[in-house]
């Protein structure tokens, strides 16, 4: 699946109100995030096994370089993205800008097939697509030039909406390898079988998992729900400067939900963000955004804070198209 948010602001107001998020006025920001699941495309995290992918990107609004905050770099920058898909060349991205800073939440909302997921896919390199034009930086590297293992190892995280199955590929082996890959980019010393099992034990709480889930293959024959505090655990283990949540609120009961936004919230710092394609205020209020984007026809076109979540389910899509 894919994302793809965009943050517009005009002049900014005389008195900022009290919640004035850097993606809202007086500042001017477009996100974009599109994330993709493929049984052929691997996590990135997972440079030696390819089965799923992941990647995270922002560009800043054309008409809103005057009102970027420049007092701190941001962490994703994406300007004018624009890919088609690479069979038919038909265009899906259609110019998405947003700009994410350490500490912020972001969700992406939009209709069915308004390109979220294909954004998603485009930021972390999936094959089926290609970039056209515009440009996504993060944390001061061009992540359109990256592998995508590299985007991972440099700190972007993706939970896919459907998370893959690995045959044979034991949980605790797969987090573990993906740890210690992570590690080595950073110059740390790998952790051995032992040690890691000491660091990975207590965050096994953090997602009300059973140990028992470490020693299964990656997915295989979890319930909807089990793979989605799965994907939360991988995040556990692995952390990211920015984590790209795509529905990660599908499929699960209202305990579950509880659980992954408490461990999401957990996981929160001042220094990490979160960008997030949900489609239901429920986790909205679970995990709370400073901003959301709605997304339509491959481009961002209305940010808002909290309340437009409220207005979307009182009134739907149509009302904020027709603005
Ligand atoms: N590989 C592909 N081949 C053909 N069409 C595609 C491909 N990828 C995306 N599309 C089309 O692009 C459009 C956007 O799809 P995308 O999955 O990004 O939407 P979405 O906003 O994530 O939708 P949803 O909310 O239903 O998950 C859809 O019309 C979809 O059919």
């Amino acid at each position: 699946m894919a994302w793809q948010i965009q943050c517009t602001a005009s002049s900014p107001p005389a008195s900022p109100p009290p919640f004035t998020p850097k993606c809202l006025p007086p500042r001017s920001l477009f996100f974009t995030l599109s994330a993709t699941s493929s049984s052929r495309f691997c996590p990135p995290h997972m440079p030696s096994l390819r089965s799923v992918t992941c990647s995270l990107s922002a560009v800043e609004s054309p008409t809103s370089t005057a009102g970027l905050d420049d007092s701190k770099t941001p962490l994703l920058e994406v300007k004018g993205l624009t890919a088609v898909i690479a069979e038919t060349k038909q265009e899906i991205l259609k110019g998405v800008n947003l700009v994410v800073h350490q500490g912020e939440i972001h969700a992406i909302m939009g209709k069915n097939g308004s390109g979220k997921s294909t954004f998603s896919k485009v930021l972390v390199g999936h094959p089926d697509y290609e970039v056209t034009g515009g440009s996504v930086v993060f944390k001061g590297e061009n992540l359109l030039d990256m592998e995508p293992e590299e985007r991972s190892l440099a700190g972007l995280f993706m939970s896919f909406q459907a998370p893959i199955e690995i045959p044979g590929v034991n949980n605790i082996d797969f987090l573990h390898m993906a740890y210690n890959a992570r590690r080595k980019k950073l110059g740390e010393p790998e952790l051995g079988p032992l040690e890691f099992y000491a660091y990975i034990y207590p965050k096994l709480d953090l997602v009300n998992m059973k140990t028992d889930f470490l020693n299964r293959n990656v997915n295989e024959g979890f319930s909807g729900g089990e793979r989605k505090r799965n994907e939360i655990l991988q995040l556990a283990v692995l952390g990211a400067d920015l984590a790209i949540l795509d529905e990660i609120d599908s499929g699960l009961d209202i305990d579950a939900l509880r659980d992954v936004a408490k461990a999401v919230n957990g996981l929160l710092t001042p220094k990490n963000s979160v960008l997030m394609i949900t489609h239901y205020r429920r986790l909205l209020e679970v995990i709370k955004p400073t901003c959301i984007h709605i997304m339509e026809d491959g481009r961002i076109i209305k940010t808002g804070d909290s309340s437009l979540a409220k207005v979307l389910e009182e009134k739907g899509y149509t009302s904020i198209s027709a603005e």
